[in-house]
């Protein structure tokens, strides 16, 4: 399998159906889809938001590339960093989507931009980043390792979410051999269900 054969297959593959196969990348389940279940699929771009300095957040939009997904860690989880004009900013960029270990906020414009901006955070506030222009003072830091959710990301890394959750995988570490073996559980689970239900015996069935 080449590696863009393993992407598409990541990309279509179901994330469930990689928790069978898989043990480590999954964010805790605090972090969950705030603005649609749209599927995220992009390479991660990091922001250790150790300060609610929303200048900090404006210099890493500046330097998103389209398919990358912005990946922010909000120190004391109080302050929401992506918002309206955030969203807008990100869409603009070509954006994949959005992860916060925090709050969001300005929900009604989040919303609107769900199908293309998928955004995962910890939930709502009110209250925002404001303009402390700490980042050149070295108080926030972009594009260095981070830890969200009970996982570490590094800038690269391919970031995965659903109605499920967030996963967050390296790039080298792509195993053809798992994401085969999800493929196919995938491929197979629908005539498993449907044997369930024409009332095959179940231990025929089940693995035990
Ligand atoms: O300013 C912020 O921190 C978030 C926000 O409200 C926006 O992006 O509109
Ligand atoms: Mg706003």
């Amino acid at each position: 399998m080449s590696r863009v054969e393993m992407l598409e297959g990541l990309r279509k593959v179901e994330l469930p159906t990689l928790g069978h196969v898989l043990e480590e990348g999954f964010c805790h389940p605090q972090l969950r889809p705030m603005n649609g279940e749209n599927r995220l699929f992009g390479i991660a771009r990091t922001l250790d938001l150790r300060e609610p300095d929303a200048v900090a957040v404006n210099h890493a939009l500046l330097a998103l590339q389209p398919g990358e997904v912005m990946v922010i860690r909000v120190g004391g989880g109080l302050h929401a960093p992506v918002g309206a004009v955030t969203a807008a900013v990100a869409v603009a960029q070509g954006c994949a989507g959005i992860v916060v270990d925090g709050p969001v906020t300005d929900i009604a414009a989040l919303r609107e931009v769900g199908q293309r901006l998928p955004v995962f955070a910890t939930g709502l506030t009110a209250r925002t980043t404001k303009r402390l222009g700490t980042l050149p003072r070295g108080g926030c830091a972009h594009q260095g390792e981070i830890e969200i959710a009970g996982t570490t990301v590094h800038p690269g890394d391919l970031v995965l979410g659903d109605a499920h959750g967030v996963l967050v995988m390296s790039a080298e570490g792509l195993d053809a051999d798992i994401l085969d073996q999800a493929l196919a559980s995938d491929r197979d689970e629908p005539e498993l269900i449907a044997k369930i239900r024409r009332g095959v015996p179940l231990a025929d069935l089940l693995v035990v």
